[in-house]
């Protein structure tokens, strides 16, 4: 061994792999020729909860049918642990998968206990049944509903015991389908934190089905995002809202807004300064895209003109359209003096200012991102 080495310096270098819990390999779906899955690849290890955020009709669902195997792709394929657990040839029945599943449509079964409901898919002895049932009725806070039945309980209890049933034949992999979309907004936020408390300590491999990007950041380790049959970017929450592949991405998070320009030596001029648009040709034009909250409103010399730093790019004049308060922040919005476009602004708290008013408006370079111009 070399000077300067050990045992203990090397293990401590040594990267352990694992084998993912669930991993999709190229599945294509085409229903009348059109394909809505399209080449869609995704890889989820054990512990991991990763959001597959999209609009309607972008092909979630038929992803999630075609793992959880009630629907076949046309090509692609399915593995579960290192294991094959379906191509186009070699098919695990669906209840054979170690797969549990969550749909917002979740169906309790009326004429059978809650008790009875979560010991539905369990196999071994009764006394192994009902200690797994109180354990998970227990973790749902719902031990003392075991005896009633699902017409006494609320929509969030309700959605509780669904989420004990799933849970107790301990899935590898929990396939969940907009779950929550049926709760009213005080009972998700404590659901979905239980919910995903419970997950992880079961280390289960999740993939949730969302369109809603609030709900995947908020419960997603990865986002794998999802357009017209296509993930177009994937990574850690945080990533995908900073580090937005294309304009929809920005618009699909967030409001949006957009300066366009034509492009002239690597720079495109625009009311808000010069942006740079490395590799562009000359003449092509770009959107420059920048979120209402980085939008700087000068309240100091309001129609008399900043001094802006080179870092907040040039000071444009806007007159006040429209304010709103929105509880934690407020909106304004402003009609740019330069070419009559709109320009979203949010203010943390109250900030109304009187339409028709004019203020100057500057955006940290750092917070805009460009992109080819789009038509959307
Ligand atoms: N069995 C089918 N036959 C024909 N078209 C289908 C079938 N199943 C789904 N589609 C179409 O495939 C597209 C994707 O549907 P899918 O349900 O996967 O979308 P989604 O992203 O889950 O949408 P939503 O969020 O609205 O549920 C849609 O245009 C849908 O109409």
């Amino acid at each position: 061994m070399p000077d300067g080495f050990d045992r203990e310096h090397l293990r401590g270098l040594v990267t352990v792999t694992q084998t993912p819990r669930l991993e999709i390999r190229n599945l294509v779906r085409a229903f009348e020729g059109r394909r809505v899955v399209d080449d869609v690849s995704l890889t989820i290890m054990p512990g991991q909860v990763t959001c597959l955020l999209g609009p309607s009709g972008c092909g979630k669902s038929t992803t999630l049918r075609m793992i959880a195997g009630v629907e076949m792709q046309d090509s692609g394929e399915i593995w579960a642990d290192g294991q094959l657990v379906c191509d186009t040839v070699f098919r695990v029945p669906p209840e054979r998968r170690g797969i549990g599943l969550m749909f917002q449509d979740f169906a309790l079964f009326p004429h059978l206990t809650v008790a009875k409901n979560v010991a539905f898919g369990l196999s071994g002895s009764q006394e192994d049944k009902r200690a797994r049932v109180g354990e998970l009725l227990e973790r749902v806070d719902m031990a003392r509903h075991a005896e009633s039945y699902p017409h006494q309980l609320s929509g969030g209890e309700q959605q509780r015991v669904a989420l004990a049933r799933a849970l107790a034949p301990q899935p590898r992999i929990m396939l969940m389908d907009e779950p929550f979309s049926g709760l009213d907004n005080r009972l998700r936020d404590g659901i979905r934190d239980q919910t995903l408390t419970l997950l992880k300590e079961e280390d289960t491999a999740v993939l949730l089905v969302t369109h809603e990007p609030e709900e995947a950041m908020r419960m997603g380790d990865e986002i794998a995002l999802m357009r017209n049959g296509k993930i177009v970017q994937q990574g850690a929450p945080y990533n995908v809202y900073t580090r937005p592949v294309d304009r929809a991405t920005v618009s699909f998070f967030s409001d949006a807004n957009v300066v366009r320009a034509t492009v002239n030596g690597a720079l495109a001029n625009t009311a808000f300064g010069r942006f740079l648009a490395p590799g562009v040709a000359d003449g092509t034009d770009v959107d420059i895209v920048f979120r209402p909250q980085h939008v700087r409103i000068d309240f100091d010399r309001q129609g008399s003109g900043p001094l802006p730093t080179p870092s907040d790019g040039v000071a444009a004049r806007g007159v006040v359209v429209r304010a709103r308060f929105l509880g934690h922040e407020s909106l304004v919005e402003f009609r740019m003096e330069h070419d009559g476009s709109l320009v979203k602004a949010t203010v943390p708290n109250v900030f109304l200012p009187a339409a028709g008013k004019v203020m100057w408006l500057t955006i940290p370079r750092s917070r805009c991102f460009v992109f080819p111009a789009s038509r959307g």
